[in-house]
């Protein structure tokens, strides 16, 4: 596995700065020369200022499509939610506008919504533009656990665009974007922050097993952007 494309940023605010200005002005140049963008997002605790700030971007909105990269069972209200992250970030500006396609399902069982999600996406966001995706200490990205229940078909060449993922010790079932999914993104970013994090990626590069690892399923052709 070739390294992947290192950006750092002197402070997390310059990351936040950075990440944002450069995705809005992806977006806007995919716009511009193609009539639409796909980005899909990774939620937790970092891409939250990015979120915001990118949404602040003057874009033609209208024409961007937005998913997640993964998302937590929860209903869109609960504070889990990472569909709940975005409207508390990236949909509070003008990106309120996008077009938005949740991999949350409302279904009796998860299970049931997958192929629902599946059809939104292959109707809506698939080929991927851009992925932007977050890692654990774990190195897992997306939700594509060390160790899940699903992990495998996940990775699969032949997975399906979405996954239900049952992870150790995680707190509600999960549905992520599959690998080919991701590997498909016109582009990739990771975007990390903190030292536990850069070990974890260089500990991932020196394992090179992408079931131990799987945030090596991304990292071909990826640009991480990192801060301390
Ligand atoms: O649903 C999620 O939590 C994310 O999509 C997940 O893949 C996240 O990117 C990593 O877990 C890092 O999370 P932090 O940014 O909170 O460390």
């Amino acid at each position: 596995m070739t390294h992947p494309r290192l950006i750092e940023y002197p402070s997390r605010e310059a990351l936040t700065d950075g990440l944002a200005a450069y995705l809005a002005a992806r977006l806007a140049d995919l716009v511009a020369t193609t009539g639409r963008a796909a980005i899909a997002l990774s939620g937790g605790s970092t891409p939250g200022p990015m979120l915001t700030r990118l949404g602040e971007a003057d874009l033609h909105w209208e024409d961007v499509v937005v998913t997640l990269t993964d998302e937590r069972q929860v209903p869109p209200s609960s504070p889990r939610s990472n569909q709940h992250l975005l409207a508390e970030t990236l949909f509070r500006g003008a990106a309120a506008a996008a077009v938005f396609v949740p991999l949350y399902a409302p279904a009796p069982e998860p299970a049931d919504g997958l192929e629902a999600i599946a059809a939104s996406l292959n109707n809506l966001a698939l080929p991927l533009d851009i992925a932007v995706l977050g890692m654990g200490t774990d190195m897992h990205t997306a939700s594509l656990f060390p160790g899940a229940v699903g992990l495998d078909a996940a990775l699969a060449a032949d997975a399906p665009p979405a996954v239900l993922i049952t992870a150790p010790g995680a707190e509600e079932p999960r549905i992520t974007l599959s690998a080919p999914v991701l590997q498909g993104a016109g582009e990739r970013h990771l975007m990390i922050a903190g030292a536990d994090k850069r070990a974890a990626l260089e500990r991932a590069l020196s394992l090179g097993d992408v079931r131990q690892a799987p945030v090596l399923a991304v990292l071909e052709d990826c640009t991480v952007h990192y801060a301390d």
